[in-house]
């Protein structure tokens, strides 16, 4: 065996940083890999600068940015003359309406990231440049007060590190209609794709789009009765791996575990409870890499749902060993 370790001498520095800010060609500044990250980890938990609620608030809608100016104003006057230059020094896109006028909100307009009902504004967070097929995937942790990063896939060291700003279900023209509000052309991995295959990713992601729509009103565990019925159910099993299969080959993570979760119960659903079972661990596993000790309700119901299909899938078996044994 390998003693080696034992004679090389240990000292415990802390956890360094495994990232650096660096000038990214034809995109400002950018975040990269100091070393190689694997999926799950932890890249970035950061606090916010800047946080507050809109008075009006609407999920899913674009806020009335122009009546946040003055609360902006005012948690911008609160911080430190330090603090303010850290901010001041953020990249500002400035749209033609907003012209030469206000730094502060452009700067935030650019940066700013949705903490449930809330807005913050993160100074590391936000020289992390954007990809429709991003390396990592982000929350807001309140219990925290942090916004977590962390890694989607393995990452090289030296890679860029990328997030995404946008709702990717979407084709590359729309996804770039949403990104015009940055100022830049999109020329990620999945944009930069010649025409056929980007046509093939369009369609991937509007497919994508349908049938995450369509398997959300069926998400029932419920075993249909009729023939008709369970012929429904066994060709919705079948359209789910399909779901799955390509929410990989898009390597759109952030609509993993929603397609796994899909995938368990329609295999539930097919009384198949072999895969089922399986879609619902990986689910589970998924969901751990950004919720390590199973706290969230997401987390812990797919905790549930495997040890309910095990057992599902224990009695399957017991009954077909007794069948066999008459
Ligand atoms: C949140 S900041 C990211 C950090 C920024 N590059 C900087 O230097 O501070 C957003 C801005 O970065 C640039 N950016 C982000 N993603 C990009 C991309 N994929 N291609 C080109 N520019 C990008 C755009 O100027 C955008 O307005």
């Amino acid at each position: 065996a390998d003693s080696s370790w034992l004679t090389r001498s240990h000292s415990c520095v802390g956890s360094p940083q495994v990232w650096e800010a660096r000038p990214s060609p034809g995109k400002g500044l950018g975040v990269y890999a100091t070393r190689t990250i694997e999926p799950g980890d932890i890249i970035l938990s950061e606090p916010p600068i800047i946080h507050f609620a809109p008075s009006e608030f609407r999920d899913g809608v674009a806020y009335p940015l122009n009546d946040i100016t003055a609360t902006l104003q005012a948690s911008f006057d609160a911080l430190s003359p330090g603090e303010q230059a850290q901010v001041m020094s953020l990249h500002a896109y400035m749209t033609p309406a907003e012209k030469a006028g206000d730094q502060l909100m452009a700067i935030f307009r650019s940066n700013a990231y949705t903490t449930g009902d809330s807005l913050g504004l993160f100074p590391k967070g936000s020289r992390i440049n954007h990809s429709c097929r991003p390396n990592t995937s982000q929350y807001w942790s309140a219990n925290l007060g942090r916004r977590i990063v962390y890694a989607n896939r393995h990452i090289e060291e030296g890679e860029e590190i990328y997030a995404s700003y946008i709702p990717l279900l979407h084709p590359h023209e729309a996804r770039q209609r949403r990104l015009d509000q940055y100022g830049f052309k999109c020329t990620c991995s999945a944009c930069a794709l010649d025409q056929g295959a980007r046509n093939a990713s369009d369609q991937r992601r509007q497919d994508l789009a349908k049938a995450f729509a369509a398997f959300e009103s069926q998400l029932t565990l419920s075993v249909p009765g009729s023939v008709v019925g369970k012929r429904k159910a066994r060709k919705n099993a079948e359209a789910s791996i399909q779901l799955v299969e390509e929410i990989e080959k898009e390597g759109l993570a952030d609509y993993y575990i929603k397609a796994y979760h899909i995938a368990a119960v329609m295999h539930a659903r097919a009384e198949d409870w072999k895969p089922a079972t399986l879609f619902a661990n990986k689910g589970y596993e998924t969901s751990l890499l950004a919720d390590h000790n199973a706290r969230s309700a997401g987390t812990k119901e797919l905790q549930a749902l495997t040890n309910h299909l095990i057992n599902k899938w224990n009695d399957h078996l017991r009954d077909k060993a007794m069948e066999h044994g008459k």
